[in-house]
């Protein structure tokens, strides 16, 4: 089974001349780490959004796990999929510990089975000793791997995440890294976006490029990288696809 389809998707946001999407296509079938990748503005968050259901598409299908991604599935979609916004998203003036009980509830996760849950994660994600201080008083590194126990906590099979290795040291991303690797490798689907093409190139089984709202390529990266005699990295493929001109 597919985990993500995306069929022809168009958004173009109230009041703006262009459209962001514009007949973005891409699939990817179950059990891979996949990175959404693209310069500024191409629309990733917005694809995102929209697998998210946060957003809604002008027009063009999405489906999430076999699911369509709209009203009628959007229990199930919750479900199956978790999401790791760009933005961290927890109470700032609550303890990890709190935020990630009144995360569990949201998912309908309660007692004991919830509070064994968060503690074995707090400590995956060498938060242990932090776990009863306020969020407001957390590192970015500390407050990102927070929000990440956040979306699993209901044990996803699809996991979203948008940029969740910018702006954290090298040792939280390498926890974050190793983590989305062990993830995957109990057979969950991720799809992340990043501007880290060296990452992307380690950690990713396939990578979509897209640019202007539209897919340029997709493929896995060594595959790509050998495609084109002058690249030798991922770097060189995404630079070849989407040129050298800045974005605003
Ligand atoms: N809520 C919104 N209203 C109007 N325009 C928006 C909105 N959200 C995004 N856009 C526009 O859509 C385009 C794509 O934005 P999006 O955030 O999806 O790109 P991105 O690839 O995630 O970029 P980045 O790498 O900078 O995060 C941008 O031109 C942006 O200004």
């Amino acid at each position: 089974m597919n985990s993500i389809v995306v069929k022809n998707l168009y958004k173009t946001y109230a009041g703006a001349l262009q459209p962001t999407l514009q007949g973005l296509s891409f699939s990817f079938p179950e059990g891979k780490i996949v990175g959404l990748l693209g310069p500024n503005g191409a629309g990733k968050t917005t694809t995102i959004s929209i697998l998210c259901g946060i957003v809604k598409a002008s027009s063009g299908e999405v489906t999430v796990c076999g699911l369509s991604q709209d009203a009628s599935h959007r229990e199930q979609v919750k479900r199956v999929m978790g999401i790791v916004p760009q933005q961290i998203a927890l109470f700032p003036q609550l303890t990890a510990y709190e935020n990630l009980v009144y995360f569990g509830n949201l998912y309908g996760l309660k007692g004991k089975s919830l509070r064994g849950k968060i503690l074995d994660y707090l400590e995956a994600f060498g938060l242990e000793k932090a776990a009863h201080k306020e969020v407001i008083k957390f590192s970015g590194g500390m407050k990102r791997r927070t929000n990440i126990i956040a979306a699993i906590l209901h044990d996803p099979e699809l996991l979203i995440l948008d940029e969740p290795t910018a702006g954290v040291d090298v040792q939280s991303r390498s926890m974050i890294l190793r983590f989305l690797r062990e993830y995957n490798a109990k057979g969950n689907s991720v799809l992340y976006t990043s501007h880290l093409l060296e990452e992307a190139q380690q950690i990713c089984d396939e990578v979509v490029i897209m640019d202007e709202g539209k897919v340029l390529v997709q493929g896995e990266p060594g595959i790509l990288i050998q495609t084109l005699n002058e690249c030798r990295n991922l770097e060189d493929v995404f630079l070849h696809y989407t040129g050298e001109a800045v974005r605003d």
